[in-house]
């Protein structure tokens, strides 16, 4: 196995252009796909999540063209759902952003798919939204175990009317609804069932399909109204923001060390959820300047803090690790979706904090950390999951340094994370 030994980072400092949002790449294609007329794409991530979204686009006959460097994309709309002859293997990864919009999308489409994925992506769930789509008339067969990947669908018109969904495990399966929606026949309404997790995502989704032309009437998170037969409007360019996800990193390393270190790409408009990452930071004592198109972050003395994570699921792993470095214990609260991510992120997170020397209580949905007098030096392994590595690297910004094993697998959303670390990294 691959291995990447850190050694001690003194300051960072610098800007970071960031790669596109990942969350806003998958969304964006699939509209673009179902779209009348031709979507111009800028700032897409060139990742593996993304890769298995388009080439699940290609083996569903969507033409595309990708410019030298896989951040521009042209892609010519379907008008409407897809529509394919013969039956369709789709292998999509590990990537949550394709299996679940897919999943809907292709329930209203025509033909025969079958929807594949890694070996944990046959752990993580899909049966809310396998119910739901039963709900409106699907016919989804699951291969394996009931409610999760492999499965097959067999797509036709799917009809309107209210449909309940369970919001309580992930926001993904609303997502997916909400997008394959003016896809069906008839008017649909969606009622939430369970408190709706991770919130801001719906944000992102709901916007996209604004950008798309398509309304949805949100009642307060609850229930959401959208009109069916409908088809989405490209609208020509569509610029994909930076991942907030993925400035975390860097933002964090500054509020540790000094910075000042400015990420480009997101700022205080942003649609993503992950933006309010920075509030964090400043709760534990960072100083955060806000522009329209930049974040930047001045690090002062750290101190934990106590907060409720929901709305930010993915960046409030990067907290876990910042915690080392401040005074005094940190608490994340409401987290209990990390067990059901690219690993159990609780389970990953506690193990791997205390082989550093921090003194961790995990929870069913809580995880606190104690951070520990000196860090210790060891290695830290990343359960295929990139957050893992990339949180990790700031074990770095310490006296110590820190291997990371499988360093490679960052691919999932940021494939060269550790050269831009690197980008920013000083040592005296
Ligand atoms: O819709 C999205 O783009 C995402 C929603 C979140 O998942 P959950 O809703 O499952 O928490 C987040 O963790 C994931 O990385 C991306
Ligand atoms: C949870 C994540 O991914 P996914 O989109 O596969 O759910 C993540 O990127 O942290």
């Amino acid at each position: 196995m691959e291995q990447l030994t850190l050694t001690p980072i003194d300051a960072v400092r610098g800007t970071i252009n960031l790669p596109g949002s990942k969350s806003l790449s998958n969304r964006a294609l699939l509209l673009a796909a179902l779209a009348e007329g031709e979507t111009h794409l800028t700032n897409l991530l060139d990742s593996d999540d993304i890769r298995h979204m388009l080439n699940a686009l290609s083996e569903l006959g969507v033409a595309y063209r990708l410019s030298g460097d896989k951040t521009e994309c042209w892609v010519q709309g379907n008008a409407g759902a897809f529509n394919v002859a013969q039956t369709k293997t789709l292998f999509l990864g590990n990537a949550g952003t394709a299996v679940r919009p897919l999943c809907a999308a292709l329930a209203a489409s025509q033909g025969a798919f079958t929807l594949t994925g890694e070996p944990r992506m046959e752990e993580r769930p899909l049966a809310p939204l396998i119910e739901a789509l039963r709900q409106a008339g699907a016919s989804i067969e699951c291969h394996k175990a009931a409610g999760f990947v492999p499965l097959t669908i067999k797509g036709q018109r799917l009809q309107g009317g209210e449909i309940e969904v369970d919001g309580s495990l992930s926001s993904q399966f609303l997502t997916a609804l909400l997008m394959a929606a003016p896809l069906f026949s008839g008017d649909v309404t969606l009622v939430i069932r369970g408190e709706l997790v991770s919130k801001p995502y719906i944000d992102i989704t709901l916007d996209t399909m604004a950008k798309f032309g398509v309304g949805v009437d949100n009642h307060d998170y609850q229930r959401f109204d959208i009109k069916g037969g409908q088809t989405y409007r490209s609208p020509g360019d569509f610029l994909v923001e930076g991942d907030a996800s993925s400035a975390s990193y860097f933002l964090a390393a500054a509020a540790i060390k000094g910075g000042p270190v400015k990420v480009t790409g997101i700022g205080k408009q942003s649609i993503q959820g992950d933006i309010h990452f920075a509030d964090a930071l400043e709760a534990m004592g960072a100083k955060v300047v806000w522009g329209d198109d930049y974040i930047e972050v001045i690090g002062q003395g750290l101190h934990g803090i106590d907060m409720d994570m929901n709305h930010i699921p993915d960046a409030a792993m990067t907290i876990a690790t910042t915690a080392l470095f401040a005074k005094g214990p940190t608490r994340l609260r409401n987290i209990y979706t990390w067990r059901l991510k690219e690993t159990d992120r609780i389970a990953a997170m506690a193990t791997e904090l205390t082989k550093v020397g921090a003194n961790v209580e995990e929870g069913e949905d809580y995880i606190q950390i104690i951070p520990p007098a000196q860090l210790q030096h060891a290695e830290i392994d990343t359960y295929n999951d990139h957050r893992m590595a990339m949180c990790f690297s700031l074990v770095a910004l310490g006296d110590t340094p820190v291997t990371i094993n499988d360093p490679g697998c960052t691919a999932k959303t940021f494939p060269d994370y550790f050269m831009r670390l690197a980008s920013v990294s000083h040592t005296n």
